[in-house]
């Protein structure tokens, strides 16, 4: 049975009642959780009972109060509304209409503790003595956390007039007398007139939208509302006070990951009874999820993850997190690539008989360790189970992998394959009542969500948080640790710190180290240069330091247009090409009459460099010189960044001469790889090997060689798959081989082979992915 969330208080004004919402936040009384039953009303409602309750729209959660009994018209007597118990034992009338008028009075942080009280008041100005009970009600607004959305919170107490002058007040309880109650945290939003308790519509508009005298600090809500801008980022988040929504915050990770994939996106929470809720689909952060779509995730965890495909299709079916509901529910999400698919898929067909129903690897890698976790056999398992599945998966599993997966009505996890190619960490938030626990791709969510303690997962190591503990495990035997390179030159923002790297300082120190290049060519060249212009964005960090380091001017010649994402993780190569033109725009200014020396992180398919000399040269340059912080790309990268096809690379087959005449330049200056290489070792002598694979052609992993290459080029041709965006499904050759392996013999890839789960008739209108058996907020998001 429930019990109030006080026994006996009587409340005086605003201040009582932020006193006694504080207390329930900081978790010292309770609030009530579901509607009172008949035996529950019967016995809690009573003279001096307090109950504080969250409004939730969810079929579990309190939508409105309901105590049984027949009352009043309201009275307001300021802050609270008042009704009298009509005594007669009618039954309760139907809810009355919402009131048309919005006019909000704001009542702004903690109200005096000495005003007078409310409930006095309305004994006051009663015409005649009331005898029966009094309800007295008040609703607020409050933002749980920092970035949290704001929720509704109510509090309702009863008294009788007699009995009101023998009720305790906030400072004669000795818990309650010692709460301090923050400012700002919880703002009431009472309409005039308003004939319901819990008549709050919405939150507290920004302040532009409220009188001038509010002074009032408006909600911190997530910037992706704002519509600002911002290889795949995860994310996974526990918090300590499971009754404390973990989407809002995932959100807002999410965005700050949103430069590691921008064609997708998804969350996927675990609230009560081990449940998860999802919103994923096609899109960036911003497009994905709104007030309404976050305010369904419901769950105190929950994993999140930004896209960027490297296999199979843009099928939102490849959104991620996957889910699978044997055994136990897995929700996961993946940044790499595996290159061992093929063979794998006949395992899952041939051995397994899991099915895999799209084309992405990152599907086939959760079904792999979901297998190796049925074969456990338990009815409920432990940390040493995972533990065991995983490091079965990491036998069986060739290629990059850094994920987060979150068990039904367990934990969170994260594990990072045995040479840690791709990135994830974890850092912790400790407050007086527990301790909320991150896992992100990259420590720049830690810092802005307020954690600390942030710690790489080691490669082939695995961690698992519940709400009871935090578990670590090396899980697979030890290997070369070889981070890739190519986060630090180009894939992370530069206030992240990667293995211990600060990726600024690796970018800063690769400028310092192309400057000395620089001059040197360009003293075999006989040549100088006026002025030293990046390419925004990645680019400045180095840009500024060449130019510092060669004394030379640093001038922002190309203004980016900050509405175009990143161009170069775009699908497609006309896209990529058209984007170049609508993200930077050459200022005459800066590139008339001079010898410009322009830097850039690096030149893959070469179509930012072509573009933008020619741009400079419109706006009439006299000479271009193009410097590289990183050196000639002449492989694919098979671990998660999408350059799949050697054809596509400019500088494959090609020298440096041959390289600049291709994109128009007048000379082209590389980094040479041992700089590339000190410029992030510096920073960690610990780490010993970089995986620079697309430099060299050396992959760590093995089993990539010139078959695979051909197998590769064959799946993945870029022209093809810019070609088909949009469509059902984009990776034909794939799709063959998985609808093969699964016992489906078509004759010929059809758009919906492999996307059962998505293509046919279970795919809304939104082209979101109703994973079956998952309660998918996307599609409500904007009805
Ligand atoms: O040779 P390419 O195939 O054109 O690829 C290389 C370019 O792509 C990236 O820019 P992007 O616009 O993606 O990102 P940024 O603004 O974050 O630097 C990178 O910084 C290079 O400028
Ligand atoms: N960039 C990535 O990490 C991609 C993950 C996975 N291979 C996919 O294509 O969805």
């Amino acid at each position: 049975m429930q019990q109030a969330t006080h026994p006996r208080l009587h409340l005086r004004n605003a201040h009582d009642a932020h006193v006694v919402f504080e207390a329930v936040r900081q978790g010292f009384l309770r609030p009530i959780a579901r509607r009172l039953d008949e035996r529950e009303k019967a016995t809690l409602i009573r003279s001096g009972a307090v109950f504080v309750w969250e409004e939730s729209e969810s079929a579990s959660g309190l939508k409105r109060w309901t105590d049984g009994r027949l009352w009043s018209q309201s009275r307001m007597r300021e802050p609270y509304l008042f009704y009298d118990e009509k005594l007669g034992g009618d039954p309760e009338p139907l809810p009355s209409p919402q009131p048309s008028f919005k006019t909000f009075r704001f009542v702004n942080g903690p109200s005096r503790g000495t005003a007078p009280s409310s409930a006095v008041s309305h004994q006051e100005r009663s015409v005649s003595m009331h005898h029966g009970l009094v309800k007295q009600a008040y609703s607020v607004w409050v933002l749980p956390r920092p970035n949290a959305l704001p929720r509704k919170w109510h509090i309702i107490a009863y008294f009788l007039h007699e009995d009101l002058p023998l009720i305790p007040t906030v400072d004669q309880d000795p818990c309650l007398r010692s709460i301090i109650v923050p400012a700002g945290l919880y703002r009431s939003g009472k309409r005039d007139g308003m004939e319901e308790d819990d008549a709050l519509d919405s939150p507290p508009r920004p302040l532009a939208h409220r009188s001038r005298t509010d002074s009032m600090p408006r909600p911190t809500l997530p910037s992706i509302f704002s519509a600002t801008e911002y290889v795949c980022g995860i994310l996974g988040l526990l918090l300590h006070d499971s009754t404390i929504d973990a989407a809002p915050e995932i959100c807002e990770g999410l965005s700050l990951l949103q430069h590691r994939g921008q064609d997708a996106c998804g969350i996927v929470t675990c609230g009560p009874k081990g449940r998860f809720y999802q919103c994923k689909a096609n899109g960036m952060v911003r497009d994905v999820f709104d007030h309404n779509s976050i305010s369904k995730l419901i769950g105190g965890m929950g994993v999140g993850h930004t896209r960027y495909p490297t296999a199979g299709s843009f099928n939102n079916a490849e959104a991620q997190p996957f889910y699978v509901n044997s055994p136990y529910g897995i929700v996961f999400g993946h940044n790499g690539n595996l290159i061992n698919t093929e063979s794998l898929l006949q395992y899952m067909d041939a051995t397994a008989h899991r099915h895999i129903n799209t084309s992405s690897d990152s599907e086939l890698l959760l079904n792999i360790f979901a297998n190796n976790l049925q074969q456990t056999g338990k009815f409920r398992i432990n940390e040493e189970d995972i533990f065991t599945a995983l490091g079965g998966m990491m036998k069986q599993v060739k290629g990059a992998y850094a994920c987060v997966a979150m068990l039904a009505g367990f934990g969170i996890m994260a594990f990072r394959d045995p040479n840690g190619i791709r990135p994830v960490g974890m850092a912790v938030r400790r407050s007086g009542s527990g301790n909320d626990y991150l896992f992100a791709s990259e420590s720049v969510v830690a810092d802005a969500g307020g954690f600390s303690e942030w710690q790489d997962v080691k490669p082939g190591e695995a961690v698992i948080i519940t709400r009871s503990r935090v578990t670590r495990r090396q899980v697979a035997p030890p290997a070369t640790f070889a981070p890739d390179i190519f986060e630090y030159v180009y894939f992370a923002r530069p206030d992240s710190v990667l293995d211990g790297i600060s990726v600024y300082r690796s970018r800063m120190a690769m400028g310092d180290a192309l400057a000395v290049q620089v001059k040197r060519v360009l003293a075999e060249n006989n040549l100088t240069v006026d002025v030293v212009i990046p390419v925004p964005d990645t680019s400045r960090v180095a840009a500024l330091n060449l130019a510092q380091k060669l004394q030379l001017p640093y001038r922002e010649g190309f203004i980016k247009n900050r509405y175009v994402g990143r161009t170069f993780i775009m699908p497609g190569q006309e896209m990529r090409k058209k984007n170049v033109r609508r993200k930077l725009n050459a200022m005459a200014l800066e590139f008339a009459d001079k010898n410009v020396l322009i830097v850039d992180d690096s030149i893959v398919r070469g179509t930012t460099s072509k573009e933008i000399i020619q741009m400079a040269k419109d706006v009439g340059a006299k000479k271009v010189i193009v410097a590289s912080c990183s050196p000639p790309i002449r492989y694919p990268n098979v671990y998660g960044i999408d350059m799949p096809s050697r054809r596509e690379l400019v500088a494959y087959g090609r020298d440096t001469e041959s390289i600049a005449s291709t994109i128009g330049a007048d000379l082209v200056i590389f980094q040479s790889l041992p700089d590339l290489i000190e410029s992030v070792r510096q920073f960690n002598r610990d780490i010993t090997t970089l995986d620079c694979s697309v430099f060299t052609g050396d992959y760590v992993t093995r089993g990539v060689d010139e078959e695979y290459f051909v197998h590769l080029e064959s799946l993945r041709e870029d022209n093809a798959r810019g070609k088909t965006m949009g469509m059902v499904d984009v990776a034909p050759a794939k799709a063959v081989a998985a609808a093969q392996v699964n016992g489906v013999h078509s004759s010929a890839p059809r758009s919906n082979d492999v996307t059962l789960g998505s293509g046919g008739p279970l795919l809304n209108s939104r082209g979101s992915d109703d994973t079956v058996g998952l309660h998918n907020s996307f599609n409500t998001a904007r009805s």
